[in-house]
């Protein structure tokens, strides 16, 4: 029996599972509020909260880490590598921890995976980390040379649902056309053209709808008139665009139930917020499908927001003239972090190496 002990830090949350070749023994979603995350001036400065976190769950469930064969950690914002399972290494480390590919929660994936499996001299791994990049040449180019767009998006879950979903109609994810919108703390939208991403909002940077933390895409002069008339520093703009921004901007809360609630109270501002959210994750689905040239076997609707009946059905009601609308709520990336790593510790698959596959998609890239 092969058991892993799955790390997957969001904006919101740390989620933790503990598996036992593919059954799921124990799944514990550590909620984070927003406060609790906003007072560490770094990413980095975060890793001791929420290693303390999820210690403080091992030892109330008396899990014993010596049995753990893997820590298997959501991977994080580094150089753009193909979908696949990756060691957890010294370059991708370094990577991480610099923040110079971006600074995001799963950047923590790998460091607290490599904390755990140093100290009990195990392995670590990461499974189709955010930047999974699967672009066609068309999809990089911004209109700003130099400034060319990254597939920065929810990789590992928008796979994992797309292939769940066709496998209940009998299609192929390899043989289909799929609009997948994650739907969390952060929001991307992808265009899954027969098992490729060829084209994805940017789901941290400011590109598509606005989400629960994020501003999605604002126009580029109106950020530049605000930086120089507010004077601000590049880590306070990172800050608003990507976890002060969109309904916490707005609504001052990034808990769509809170929203819901204030809306059945009458609150009509919070009814215009969540009607306007309804209409941007739309124009983003309608794109992905102009992406697909119309194309669409099914449109599939992830992520915590997915638990949410109003935005569900406006969703549905909105975007059916597309293809079929399926909802898969919440996310299966602690299934597939899982199943990533079995797959190498069961040598059905071979572990990739950070360093070289970067290098390879960057020499494949270069036109
Ligand atoms: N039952 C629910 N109804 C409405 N919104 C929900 C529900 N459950 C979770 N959410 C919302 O989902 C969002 C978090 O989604 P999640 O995918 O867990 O985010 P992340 O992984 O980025 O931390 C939060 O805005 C939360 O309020
Ligand atoms: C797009 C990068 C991944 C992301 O945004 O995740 P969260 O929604 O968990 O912040």
């Amino acid at each position: 029996m092969i058991r892993t002990l799955i790390i997957n830090p969001g904006s919101t949350s740390t989620k933790i599972a503990l598996f036992a070749d593919n059954e799921c023994v124990l799944n514990q979603n550590i909620e984070h509020e927003n406060h609790e995350i906003l007072k560490f001036h770094s990413l980095v400065e975060q890793e001791p909260f929420r290693i303390q976190k999820i210690e403080e769950y091992i030892t109330a469930h008396n899990i014993d880490l010596n049995s753990i064969d893997a820590f298997v950690g959501r991977g994080g914002l580094m150089r753009p590598i193909p979908g696949g399972t990756y060691e957890v290494d010294t370059a991708m480390i370094e990577d991480l921890r610099s923040g110079k590919f971006g600074i995001h929660a799963s950047n923590l994936g790998a460091i607290i995976s490599d904390y755990f499996a140093k100290k009990l001299q195990k392995r670590a791994f990461i499974v189709d980390p955010v930047v999974v990049d699967e672009f066609e040449p068309v999809a990089y180019l911004s209109g700003f040379k130099g400034l060319e767009r990254r597939s920065v998006f929810h990789a590992l879950n928008q796979k994992a649902v797309a292939r769940e979903a066709l496998k209940n109609i009998n299609k192929k994810y390899a043989e289909s056309n799929v609009i997948v919108a994650h739907l969390g703390g952060g929001i991307s939208i992808g265009a899954h053209k027969r098992g490729k991403v060829v084209d994805v909002n940017n789901g941290l940077d400011g590109e598509g709808p606005f989400a629960p933390n994020r501003t999605g895409q604002v126009s580029a002069m109106s950020v530049v008139d605000y930086v120089f008339d507010h004077q601000t520093d590049r880590e306070t703009m990172r800050k608003l665009i990507t976890q002060t921004g969109g309904l916490v901007s707005y609504l001052g809360t990034n808990d769509l139930r809170e929203v819901e609630a204030k809306i059945t109270s009458g609150d009509k501002y919070a009814k215009l917020v969540f009607d306007s959210l309804v209409y941007q994750i739309s124009k983003e689905i309608g794109k992905q499908a102009a992406v697909l040239q119309g194309e669409v076997d099914m449109v599939i609707l992830t992520g915590g927001l997915a638990y949410s009946v109003p935005l569900k059905k406006a969703l549905t009601q909105k975007n059916k003239w597309i293809a079929d609308v399926v909802v898969i709520p919440g996310e299966m990336e602690m299934q597939a972090l899982n199943l990533g790593a079995q797959r190498v510790l069961t040598g059905t698959e071979d572990v990739k190496n950070y360093q070289k596959e970067s290098e390879a998609l960057a020499h494949a890239k270069r036109i």
